[in-house]
């Protein structure tokens, strides 16, 4: 293998991948990709395929439960725990690097610093790229400074999703996605579920009424959720390290709030932290943001036309569909500066990262959002209105499943009248997002949604329930 290549990607995750591969496809060019793990991944192997795979089994139950006259669906643990290593191909990425090779991509193993212009390191060796780097080199959990709890050797979302064991008790640190979606599969596996929430919402990102869904419907899974708590210190008689997603020693002791919790282990879901210590960047002085790389809308470093970045290390949106989305429009801005060519029209930009991402928190129920929340939007001088409507009375919902809960609202600019958000909340509502993200960035005016006719009698009927509630106005 040689020591240079036209582009060099470091991290492997679907954002990497996806730069190398745009940046190179349909010419003559080559391209590496520098993985120190997984090729694939947090996503392939710890985070979104993982934790979908245990959810879905969950929600399939759980339907099943929901249908006067059908019976019998329960959960097997090990049949459970064995499918989900069937997505994560129990750890192996062998696959993913005959898919590298199989388009032109090399892959080299080892730990990556950018060492100079367009030159990474790994290891001992030395390679150099003709025309870009590309970090993509993610984020990893946040572990919170409480005394004690790193030494307690806590499970992070790596030990939940690929999780070998159910604990018989678990706190949760954490309301946001990775807790709400690990509670779920924690409590349907078996588990008795407290978390423990610093402030006063579940998902607070969301609207409140998605916030209010999730925590009535918590309670009713006999998920014990604690608001407004902090935790003050944890401790463990006999931690060990006893491999991912095993129990790591003898029972916890938690203090939060004054009152102490004994769980038999803690689920750390604090959030992320960027993947770029020791990556050589300071020698670079380049601008860091919280230790996240800022980038401009062609995904390149500000004065360095030859260093891009992608995915969660740019802190844009830490979601993998967000980073596949910045990875297409830096590798096609790679290939047209390699080729002289300018970077006219919107392919070359990243649009979609201001204020229209899509996100499915697949908690039960699920949240599909795209774009603002009202609060997000009257935060930025938007004059917004906005319209809520009930899952439930939609025909298709109620023979979705008996007793379907669930709401959906949508945020409008009034002064446009086009959409900036939308919310949906209930059982399988994540395919109903994209539509809402089409709205949302083909800026469709409001009244034009009037004759997008939603199919009798299915869920999307919801549009136009909205759009009734709404009023005259969308007609
Ligand atoms: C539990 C969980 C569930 C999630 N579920 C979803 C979901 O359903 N949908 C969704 O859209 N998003 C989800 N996410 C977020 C999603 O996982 C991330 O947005 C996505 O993985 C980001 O991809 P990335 O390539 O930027 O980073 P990563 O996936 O973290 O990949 C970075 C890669 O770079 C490698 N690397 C890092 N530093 C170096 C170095 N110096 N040298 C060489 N290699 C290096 C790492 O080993 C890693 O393989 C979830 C996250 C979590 C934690
Ligand atoms: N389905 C999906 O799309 C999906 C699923 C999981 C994760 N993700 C992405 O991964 C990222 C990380 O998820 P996450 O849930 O870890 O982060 P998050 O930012 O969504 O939530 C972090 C939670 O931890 C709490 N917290 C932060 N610091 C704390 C501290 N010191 N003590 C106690 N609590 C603390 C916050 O209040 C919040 O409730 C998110 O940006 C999310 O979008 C996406």
């Amino acid at each position: 293998m040689s020591d240079q290549w036209d582009v060099i990607v470091v991290g492997g995750g679907p954002p990497g991948e996806n730069a190398a591969s745009y940046a190179i496809q349909g010419s003559g060019r080559t391209a590496a990709i520098v993985e120190k793990e997984l090729v694939g991944g947090e996503c392939s192997y710890w985070a979104c395929m993982p934790s979908k795979a245990l959810l879905r089994s969950v929600e399939v139950v759980d339907a099943a439960g929901a249908l006067a006259g059908v019976r019998g669906a329960t959960l097997d643990v090990a049949g459970v725990l064995k499918r989900r290593d069937q997505f994560t191909h129990d750890h192996d990425d062998s696959s993913q690097v005959e898919w590298a090779r199989s388009v032109g991509i090399d892959v080299v193993r080892g730990r990556a610093r950018i060492t100079g212009i367009k030159e990474v390191t790994v290891g001992e060796r030395v390679i150099t790229a003709n025309h870009a780097v590309v970090l993509a080199t993610g984020t990893t959990a946040q572990i919170p400074p409480v005394p004690g709890l790193r030494e307690a050797l806590p499970w992070t979302s790596r030990d939940a999703t690929n999780l070998h064991e159910v604990p018989s008790k678990v706190a949760v640190i954490g309301g946001g996605v990775v807790a709400c979606e690990a509670a779920v599969w924690l409590r349907a596996l078996g588990a008795e579920v407290t978390m423990l929430v610093r402030g006063k919402a579940l998902l607070a990102r969301s609207e409140p009424f998605a916030s209010a869904l999730v925590a009535e419907r918590f309670a009713e899974l006999g998920i014990d959720v604690r608001f407004g708590v902090d935790v003050e210190r944890v401790s463990r008689k006999s931690p060990a390290d006893t491999g991912e997603g095993r129990v790591h020693g003898g029972p916890v002791d938690l203090v939060a709030s004054g009152e102490t919790l004994v769980v038999a282990e803690v689920v750390v879901a604090a959030g992320r932290v960027p993947a770029t210590d020791n990556l050589g960047l300071d020698a670079l002085g380049l601008p860091l943001r919280n230790g996240f790389v800022e980038v401009d809308d062609h995904l390149t470093v500000p004065g360095h036309e030859w260093l891009y970045a992608v995915g969660d290390v740019t802190g844009r949106a830490l979601l993998t569909h967000m980073g596949k989305y910045q990875a297409r429009i830096a590798g096609t801005v790679i290939a047209a500066r390699a080729e002289g060519r300018p970077l006219d029209g919107p392919r070359y930009r990243d649009i979609a990262d201001h204020d229209m991402v899509p996100q499915v928190a697949f908690s039960d129920p699920q949240v599909a959002s795209v774009g603002l929340t009202e609060a997000a939007a009257r935060s930025r001088g938007i004059d917004v209105e906005t319209v809520e409507y009930d899952l439930g009375n939609v025909a298709g919902a109620s023979l979705h499943r008996d007793g379907y809960k669930g709401r959906a609202g949508l945020v409008i600019d009034r002064t446009s009248d086009v959409l900036v958000g939308a919310t949906f909340v209930g059982p399988d509502v994540a395919e109903l997002v994209h539509a809402a993200t089409i709205a949302v960035v083909g800026k469709v005016p409001v009244s034009t949604l009037w004759h997008a006719v939603p199919s009798y009698p299915t869920v999307s009927e919801i549009w136009l329930r909205l759009l009734e509630a709404r009023g005259e106005e969308s007609q």
